[in-house]
């Protein structure tokens, strides 16, 4: 197994508003690995998520994975040009489309690098017997994984999870915990993983922050 020390390290510093919350967030890591970020319900985990994101931009911010900087005082990089991949709470997947064209979706993103192979993602989430069927027809879980799957194969440096298991019962989800773990691990991609599951959280996370630890010191 690599160990998490080779995957880039994650820093950021947000300050703002969200709706009626007042936030201010930061986080600096020496080595990213795979880091759970816990607390309570509307405390603004899916704000930070889309934050690093790109997708909601925080009045003051900074936020770098390895040497890349997304945003600082001078920049703010467009969500399609930052090596992420982020499987969203609802899975976020084009329902008019079959499971394999929203995989292929995340495979032709213009951030793809390489490194993280079609035939390795479909075999490590076990798609297989999922890639004609169309996205209306399948479970939760089900499109759970393949949400997963599509946004490992924008081949991220960064890997963003929100809720990504909540639909699947505990055998199946102890089983895909151990199987990401691996994938992640081996291909070196730091991810933040956001789940009220505090036992996903300790079997799939190298480390925890909890949210009052990441407050008030930005
Ligand atoms: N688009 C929005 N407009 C206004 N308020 C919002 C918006 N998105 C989120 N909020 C508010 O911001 C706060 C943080 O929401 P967020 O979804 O980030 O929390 P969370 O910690 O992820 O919650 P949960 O654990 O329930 O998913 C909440 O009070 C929420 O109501």
């Amino acid at each position: 197994m690599v160990p998490s020390h080779v995957m880039p390290d994650i820093a950021f510093r947000f300050a703002g508003r969200v709706g009626a919350l007042d936030l201010a967030l930061s986080l600096e890591t020496d080595s990213a690995g795979i880091i759970g970020i816990k607390g309570p319900s509307g405390c603004g985990k899916t704000s930070l998520l889309r934050a690093i994101a790109g997708l909601h931009r925080f009045a003051q911010g900074y936020c770098r994975v390895g040497e890349t900087v997304w945003q600082d005082e001078t920049c703010f990089v467009p969500p399609w040009q930052r090596a992420i991949g982020y499987v969203p709470q609802d899975g976020g997947l084009f329902a008019h489309l079959s499971v394999r064209k929203n995989l292929l979706f995340g495979a032709r993103s213009p951030q793809c690098r390489g490194g993280v192979t079609w035939d390795e993602v479909v075999t490590a989430l076990n798609l297989h017997p999922l890639l004609r069927r169309r996205v209306h027809a399948l479970s939760g879980g089900e499109r759970q994984r393949v949400a997963i799957g599509r946004a490992l194969l924008t081949q991220p440096a960064l890997l963003l999870m929100d809720e990504p298991l909540s639909a699947l019962d505990r055998p199946t989800k102890t089983e895909l915990i151990a199987r990401i773990k691996l994938f992640l691990e081996e291909k070196k991609i730091a991810t933040l993983h956001v789940s009220h599951d505090e036992e996903e959280t300790e079997m799939l996370c190298s480390t925890v922050v909890s949210w009052p630890a990441l407050c008030g010191t930005g």
